[in-house]
């Protein structure tokens, strides 16, 4: 069994000094309310992401997390500050970022298999017709769906349905991944063995990710860092941990390591903390 050393919890503020594939800068956003003053949801988050990196984003619920993915995506617009991919500032939703939501969001008229074509034909227009074949059919193997393929939404599981959502997403091949709480609604079990098979498909594929998670546990196995939101409103970066587990990484020696414990450790007691102000 692979074994993991304690090492000092490392956790950081701010921009940090790596190369910015995601670049997040003093962005503000809020919304106008009827008394004329504006809802301040999100107040100064800075955050520079790699274009390989795997990051978590926590924080108490209402906090702003899907505001910010959002942002990301370019399905929300900044009230001010910058975002920036790859140098470009977002101002719209781009093929280069794709979103794997919680609900799965599937078209319920169109099989597994036509789902994930649909995306690729709007997206990968210059492919030829055996090319998106090819690329349709080797993004339902990564996902374990080759036999599931000609099933309705509706005829398939929770897990499934969220399997078939991340292979659309990866078969148009985006630059960033963004993923709103995308096990939240899977029983236990199912959860951990679709954590399994997206580390897999990102360890063989590296590409930036921003995952939003309630769950300590998924966001130490899965990222190599962990924002952790302070409360709303005009919430902000508090902490960012780094995950020191290299990839692959085993779950079952990590959970026995003494700097898992710690690290887990922080991460409740900062959600606490922020908590405790909340009562
Ligand atoms: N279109 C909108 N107009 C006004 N307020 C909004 C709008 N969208 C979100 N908000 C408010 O912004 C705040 C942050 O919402 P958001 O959904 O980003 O939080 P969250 O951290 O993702 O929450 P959860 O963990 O519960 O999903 C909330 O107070 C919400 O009511």
């Amino acid at each position: 069994m692979m074994e993991y050393t304690s090492l000092p919890i490392n956790t950081q503020t701010g921009v940090l000094p790596r190369t910015g594939f995601l670049e997040i800068e003093n962005l503000v956003k809020s919304y106008p309310t009827p008394d004329k003053d504006n809802f301040v949801v999100l107040d100064g988050v800075n955050l520079t992401i790699g274009e390989d990196e795997y990051i978590s984003v926590i924080g108490h619920s209402g906090c702003g997390k899907s505001t910010l993915l959002k942002i990301v995506a370019g399905l929300e617009k900044a009230t001010s500050g910058s975002v920036r991919l790859d140098g470009k500032e977002i101002r719209q939703p781009g093929a280069e970022r794709m979103m794997v939501f919680q609900n799965y969001s599937l078209l319920p008229w169109l099989t597994v298999r036509e789902n994930i074509r649909l995306a690729v034909d709007e997206v990968l227009k210059n492919a030829n017709r055996a090319e998106k074949i090819s690329i349709v059919n080797q993004h339902l193997a990564m996902v374990n769906l080759t036999a599931a393929a000609d099933k309705y939404p509706d005829e398939i599981s929770g897990g499934m349905k969220q399997r078939v959502g991340i292979a659309r997403a990866l078969a148009i091949r985006p630059k960033m991944l963004l993923m709103d709480e995308p096990f939240g609604a899977l029983d236990a079990l199912t959860r951990g063995k679709l954590q399994r098979q997206v580390l897999d498909i990102w360890e063989n594929n590296r590409q930036a990710v921003m995952m939003i998670t309630h769950d300590v546990d998924e966001a130490i196995y899965m990222s190599d860092r962990i924002v952790l939101m302070t409360n709303g409103p005009a919430a902000s970066i508090g902490e960012i941990l780094e995950v020191p587990f290299e990839h692959p990484r085993d779950r079952a020696a990590m959970r026995n390591s003494k700097e898992y414990f710690e690290l887990r450790n922080h991460a409740l007691n900062f959600l606490d903390r922020y908590f405790a102000q909340d009562e």
